[in-house]
């Protein structure tokens, strides 16, 4: 090498060039930038200039720790290095000092560098292996690469520390594995894979020297010493510098520490967190390293356990505590809610109610009842945390008001419905009565038909339902309204006891209510007042005279004949009936009609029926609330309070209620729209719940549960007689479990009001060779009554004995195809009658079942004989077109007639509910 720019010197010796130059400096060297060129006699004064020094350099400070344990802590850094190295001889020295002979000439060859210079790291020791070997027997491997420090001087001097610190070493095999791993990276470090320091000579000592990539980081304290540390790798020359082979005896656990907690502390003080965390990752990380340095059992324990906790854990069967076995429901929960509250499968919920009689869906309610069951089964416990309605309206929990005391209690007007069969004269009555019978004192209000109005005769009040009708009692009553407490039957003197006297009749009675005749039509010529008192025997309304108990009054609407007569037989019914209430408390009562006013918003006609309802008075009315806006009677005249059964016409509801819905007066504006939102929402769960009334299929269920201890049976056929005999038969299957009532019967199709009657009373509808009406037929489905259709009564009669003994046969159901309606009638001699029809609805198949019906009586059963569209014969006809139909055997159709399609299924008997 003839000349070298400094900065391939500095890189050459992995120095900083401002280092090399400031060395150069020293040693007289002129060198200005690191571009400088030197002479090969430059680099030689440089190295002459640094050797010496280097021997006085190495400034160490020692402390021995305890015994066999001698901190040494370098003051200097550049010299330290070198110091450290020649310290650490100590295990080496001997070697050393016997091997220098072998080395000597070697290391002579670059003595110039052993100012500092790191050196490559060659094959070099081979010869200086069995030297070292023979100092320390501990220490074997002399490291191929290891740069040892030789100077004689310094292994003399530190000869004596060394052979102190020698029988501490060599009993530490376990140190050997790891400087077998540090050798190569002593390799690596910087450029030119120097390492050596000059003043020192080869050491076979290196398996220790592993150990030493701790002390550099005790004595140094620096970020890289942590760096380092975390690596677990032997040190490597920060910023490019020879890594210091340094020789330490054994570190001392609590020597090693003690830097990664300085370490450690000091970031903290810079407070990076990130920092935090790296360190401490690389404090765990070299503690583990020293872990397997110096406990390799307890190394291998650690990472047995590491690996085991990371295997995933068994799931383990866990009986949860009491508290959480409790599971907390509002009133209803369905069964999948319930499954996963309970964290068991849906399925073996679904089993576990089948098992109970229950067929249900993941997505069926159930009530609280059957939920506590259900859970106890699992081991749950169910609570029921529902919204307390009655308790905020003050109401039984059947929606009864709640006892009143006997002194709080105050006679009440009777409230008073009108029915009667059509033309009998109904609203006639209630006008008549409205006009002889104002309120004293009414002054010139206009006429306000809301739906009720009260009358008064002789200072005692009646209140009078402007809906006359079975059709619109019952579906109030339907609706949980009991307003009515006295029916008046309007009967017509010249017509008698008609089809609907009687279904009123029956309404009333199903109800409860008591029935005073207003015999009509008294002045007409053929009034015959007695031919309905009889006929009226017939329905157990037998006129006092006759030694009943029913009052008769004789009236004539429209001439206004003993309407005084009438209203004081119904005062007097009421005193009968004794109707009292409580006005000193807050109302409530039942919307008797309502609807949306353009001006006004939603305006409803209330009957106050206990308590007494004030403008301003916070209400809530189905899911509705609102505060008492106006109230006004039905003279027009704006009241600020209404008593019981008072009706008033109300606004300032949210909504339009339902007529029947009961109202209730509440404590303040919250609570009313809590309870309409929670009624809201029960609405919706109803909705989903769909909860049928009574039926056969469930009707063995039911009665083993004790629900029902009566079957209220609707009897229609298309004959009186069929209906007799049905009653005669059903009568006699009355148990003692099950008793079987026949609530009305009557000839004719299925009506709306039948299926209103059923829903009201939770009764089931027999239909024998009827029909029901269409909208009858889907009233009954939206509410959910049973109706049983059959031609012969001992089918009829079979099934209710099954159901009521829990062995319903599988029913054949029907399914309905279409509708079909005969148009016209053609006569085609050998074929027979031919109907020209038009499909309703649905769709009508040549294979079909049909059924002709006549004013919902069923005429014929059977099948088709001919299906055609114009002449050719169809598979089948859909709705909106026209078709030829031909009956099997029978001729008899007429225009007008209904052709029911349908087909014939058979179905299980469930017992789902
Ligand atoms: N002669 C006579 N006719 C009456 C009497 N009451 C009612 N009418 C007549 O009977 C017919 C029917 O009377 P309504 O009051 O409409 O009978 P309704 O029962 O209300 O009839 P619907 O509303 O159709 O059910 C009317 O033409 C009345 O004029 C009465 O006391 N005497």
């Amino acid at each position: 090498m003839s000349k070298i720019r400094v900065y391939e010197l500095a890189a050459k010796l992995g120095l900083e060039n401002k280092e090399l130059l400031a060395r150069l400096k020293k040693a007289g060297v002129e060198a200005k930038t690191h571009m400088s060129m030197l002479d090969e006699s430059d680099v030689q004064q440089l190295e002459a200039d640094q050797a010496p020094k280097e021997t006085e350099a190495p400034e160490i400070e020692e402390r021995r720790i305890s015994s066999g344990i001698i901190r040494r802590r370098r003051k200097e850094k550049a010299p330290a290095v070198k110091k450290e190295a020649k310290a650490e001889e100590k295990a080496v020295q001997k070697a050393e000092a016997e091997a220098e002979a072998g080395k000597a000439p070697e290391v002579a060859e670059v003595p110039a560098e052993k100012p500092a210079e790191p050196r490559a790291v060659e094959p070099v020791s081979a010869e200086a292996a069995p030297a070292a070997e023979k100092p320390a027997a501990a220490k074997e491997e002399p490291a191929p690469a290891e740069p040892v420090a030789k100077t004689e001087a310094e292994a003399e001097a530190e000869a004596e520390a060394a052979k102190a610190a020698t029988p501490e070493e060599t009993p530490a095999p376990a140190v050997e594995e790891p400087a077998k791993e540090a050798a190569p990276k002593t390799e690596e470090p910087g450029p030119a894979r120097i390492v050596v320091e000059e003043p020192t000579k080869v050491t076979a000592n290196r398996a220790k020297i592993l150990g030493r990539v701790e002390l550099p980081q005790s004595v140094v304290g620096t970020p890289s010493a942590g760096k380092r540390d975390r690596t677990g790798k032997p040190a490597r020359p920060a910023g490019g510098r020879p890594a210091r082979q340094v020789v330490t005896p054994v570190p001392a656990p609590a020597d090693l520490q003690a830097p990664g907690k300085e370490g450690r502390g000091k970031k903290k003080k810079k407070g990076k967190g990130a920092d935090q965390f790296a360190d401490r990752r690389g404090d765990r990380r070299s503690k583990r390293a020293r872990m397997e340095v110096f406990e390799p059992e307890r190394g291998e324990r650690y990472r047995k356990l590491k690996k085991a906790s990371k295997q995933p854990k068994k799931t383990e069967i866990t009986v949860s505590k009491a508290i959480k076995r409790k599971i907390r429901i509002a009133d209803a929960i369905t069964v999948g809610e319930l499954a996963k509250r309970m964290g068991v499968k849906a399925n073996d919920l679904i089993r576990e109610l089948m098992s109970m009689g229950n067929m249900v869906t993941i997505n069926h309610p159930l009530d609280f009842e059957t939920a506590e069951i259900l859970a106890a089964e699992f081991n749950y416990e169910v609570e029921n945390v529902g919204f307390d309605e009655e308790a905020i309206l003050n109401v039984e929990a059947d929606g009864s008001q709640t006892e009143d005391k006997l002194e709080d209690l105050v006679e009440r007007p009777p409230v008073v419905t009108i029915m009667g069969h059509v033309d009998h004269g109904k609203t006639s009555l209630l006008d008549a009565i409205r006009e002889t019978n104002v309120i004293a004192g009414e002054a010139g209000g206009i006429t306000q038909h809301i739906g009720a109005y009260d009358v008064e005769l002789d200072g005692r009040k009646i209140a009078f339902l402007d809906t006359p009708g079975h059709e619109a009692f019952t579906a109030m009553r339907a609706r949980g309204a009991k307003v009515t407490d006295i029916v008046v039957l309007v009967v017509a003197a010249d017509d008698g006891v008609m089809p609907q006297t009687k279904e009123a009749i029956n309404h009333a009675k199903a109800a409860g209510v008591p029935i005073v005749v207003a015999v009509n039509k008294i002045d007409k010529p053929g009034a015959n007042p007695d031919k309905v008192k009889q006929e009226l025997t017939e329905f157990e309304l037998v006129p006092e005279e006759w030694g009943g108990d029913t009052i008769f009054v004789e009236v004539s609407a429209k001439e206004k004949i003993n309407i005084d007569g009438l209203l004081e037989m119904i005062l007097l019914q009421a005193e009968v009936l004794e109707l009292k209430a409580n006005p000193n408390k807050r109302a409530s009562g039942a919307v008797v009609e309502a609807r949306l006013d353009r001006g006004r918003g939603p305006v409803a006609t209330v009957l106050v029926q206990a308590g007494t309802l004030r403008v301003g008075d916070p209400i809530v009315s189905g899911i509705h609330w609102g505060r008492v806006r106006t109230m006004i009677n039905d003279r027009g005249e704006q009241l600020k309070e209404a008593a019981p059964s008072t009706p008033v016409e109300i606004t300032g509801l949210s909504g339009v209620p339902d007529a029947g819905d009961t109202f209730h007066a509440v404590k303040d504006e919250k609570s009313a729209k809590e309870v309409a939102q929670h009624r809201a929402q029960k609405l919706r769960e109803a909705e989903l719940a769909k909860t049928s009334k009574i039926s056969l299929e469930q009707l063995y269920a039911r009665i083993q549960q004790g629900d029902v201890k009566e079957l209220k049976v609707i009897i229609k056929a298309d004959v009186q007689g069929s209906v007799e005999a049905v009653r005669e038969s059903l009568l006699k299957l009355s148990t003692d479990e099950c008793r079987l009532v026949v609530i009305h019967t009557a000839v004719g199709g299925i009506t709306e009001s039948d299926i209103s009657l059923a829903s009201a009373s939770d009764a089931i509808v027999l239909g024998f060779n009827v029909r029901p009406e269409p909208k009858a037929a889907t009233m009954a489905e939206a509410e959910g009554v049973d109706i049983r259709l059959y031609n012969i009564i001992y089918d009829a009669v079979a099934d209710i004995k099954n159901a009521m003994e829990g062995l319903l046969a599988p029913t054949m159901k029907e399914v309905e195809l279409g509708r079909v309606e005969v148009r016209e009638t053609f006569h085609i001699s050998k074929i027979g009658t031919i109907a020209g029809c038009y499909v309703l609805e649905g769709k009508v198949t040549r294979n079909a079942h049909v059924r002709l019906v006549r004013d919902s009586v069923v005429i014929y059963e059977g099948k088709l004989s001919s299906l055609k569209r114009f002449k050719d014969d169809a598979r089948e006809v859909a709705a909106g077109y026209e078709c030829g139909i031909g009956l099997e055997n029978y001729n008899d159709i007429k225009v007008g007639d209904i052709i029911e399609a349908f087909e014939i299924e058979e179905v299980k008997t469930t017992l789902e509910g």
